[in-house]
């Protein structure tokens, strides 16, 4: 049966027997999730003999629920993640261009699933494109529920685009001669111009800035970088960086350093030292690269997180081994899931690597405060790769491996336990 967690003032309560809703996910997801959730299961019994265990619930999104409802994401299953409160999924499908938006998008923006956390670190032996992967030790906090992805966009050609043409033509004339083929004279012929709206708030930026402080703070962590590409988006992502140091300020106490505009948090205060600091997007994708160890927290907006979670996961492995979670510190709704998408060309075959959900459900049972059982997850994961049991994408890069399935491999994580 299983009780919910639930959230008071004073915090999370979790049960010993808590209901955790999951979603299998599309493409490999039913491989993955049959692997992880033995880990999970044998994590929690290994580390508390039977007087804790998770009660699990599947809930439905993506392909599995509109073939069985009709309906890509039920109200059911958001109902589900809003009462037991903490969730973990597989990856869901998402076609390009047309079709249905983003559900792995849409359960961050229902929920208000402001953080989506996703650390970066080398585990021993894992084969790596870079000389040093072990400098890389980052968290990203990618903002989750503006930017880009709050999905105001409207197609070349329609009368919406059309509409908002026109409302821009006639309000901001200035402007709207910016728009290169905006009118039939400019494009010789038919206005085909799809247009997206970019939202970032001063709430918005500040509540993830803060989360970010907060965590380098618990964390013993050095800097946060803020991330944007404000020369160009001077009053979104510029904006998110000027946001961030007001808040840093507010606060936090940080004061300028080198005449700013870089701060740091004072001694006698709580995270003195943290230094506060920003970095356009572009540069940022070759320094964390050429200069890892500057980084530490990275806090940014949804587009350039999007990004750059996937390009550090390449430094320390690639996505296979890449956790997440989407979190609402203050609500506790949290839903944890991979990096990674779908791959579909690998769908069933067993074959792919499950790390990246089985660490989400790590940061899962932490987040929990059941770190005895994370901690197992942690050293079979560890122990598993030292012996060089790998699946596919490991060990094309690995000398003297041995190959095993997406299900072998969460056997060798038990086994290592
Ligand atoms: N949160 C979510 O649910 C997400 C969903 N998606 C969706 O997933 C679909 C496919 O996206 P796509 O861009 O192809 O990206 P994917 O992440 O699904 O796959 C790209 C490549 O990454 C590698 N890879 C992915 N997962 C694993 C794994 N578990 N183990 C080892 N290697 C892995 C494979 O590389 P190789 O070919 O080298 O073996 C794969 O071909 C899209 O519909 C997209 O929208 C994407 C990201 C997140
Ligand atoms: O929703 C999707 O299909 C993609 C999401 C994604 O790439 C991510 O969250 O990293
Ligand atoms: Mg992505």
């Amino acid at each position: 049966m299983g009780n919910p967690i639930t959230m008071t003032s004073q915090g999370l309560q979790v049960p010993n027997d808590p209901v955790i809703p999951y979603i299998e996910g599309d493409g490999t997801g039913p491989d993955i999730w049959r692997a992880s959730v033995q880990v999970f299961d044998a994590a929690v019994e290994k580390a508390y003999g039977g007087s804790r265990k998770i009660e699990w619930r599947e809930t439905l999104a993506g392909e599995k629920a509109f073939n069985k409802t009709g309906s890509w994401l039920p109200d059911e299953t958001l109902a589900d993640f809003n009462k037991y409160l903490i969730g973990i999924k597989g990856p869901l499908t998402t076609p390009v261009g047309g079709g249905i938006r983003s559900l792995n998008v849409a359960l961050r923006q229902m929920l208000d699933l402001y953080v989506c956390l996703r650390p970066v670190r080398w585990f021993t032996g894992v084969p790596s494109p870079v000389k040093d992967p072990g400098a890389v030790d980052m968290v990203i906090f990618r903002e989750n529920t503006e930017d880009i992805y709050a999905g105001i966009e409207f197609a070349a050609g329609t009368e919406e685009s059309k509409k908002l043409l026109d409302f821009l033509q006639a309000t901001y004339p200035k402007m709207f001669d910016k728009i290169r083929f905006g009118t039939e004279e400019k494009s010789g012929g038919p206005i085909e111009v799809g247009l997206g709206i970019k939202p970032v708030s001063r709430l918005g930026s500040q509540r993830l800035i803060r989360s970010a402080i907060e965590y380098a703070i618990a964390n013993n962590r050095k800097s946060v970088t803020l991330v944007h590409k404000g020369n160009i988006m001077k009053f979104t992502e510029g904006s998110f960086r000027d946001w961030g140091y007001e808040l840093a300020k507010s606060e936090f106490g940080a004061v300028e350093i080198d005449g700013g505009p870089w701060c740091q948090i004072p001694a006698g205060k709580p995270g003195s030292g943290i230094v506060i600091k920003d970095a356009i997007a572009d540069i940022t994708l070759q320094q964390v690269l050429t200069r890892p160890k500057d980084f530490e927290v990275i806090a940014t907006l949804n587009l350039n997180g999007d990004y750059l979670s996937d390009a550090l996961a390449a430094q320390v492995g690639g996505i296979g081994i890449a956790p997440g979670a989407n979190i609402n510190y203050l609500t506790g709704h949290a839903i944890f899931e991979a990096t990674h998408g779908t791959a579909p060309k690998y769908a069933n075959l067993d074959k792919v690597n499950p790390s990246s959900v089985v660490l989400s459900g790590e940061m899962m049972l932490r987040y929990l405060g059941w770190s005895e059982a994370a901690d197992l997850i942690l050293k079979g994961v560890e122990a598993a790769i030292a012996s060089k049991t790998v699946t596919y994408d490991f060990a094309r890069l690995m000398e003297g491996a041995t190959e095993v399935k997406c299900s072998e491999f969460g056997d060798a994580i038990i086994a290592n336990m």
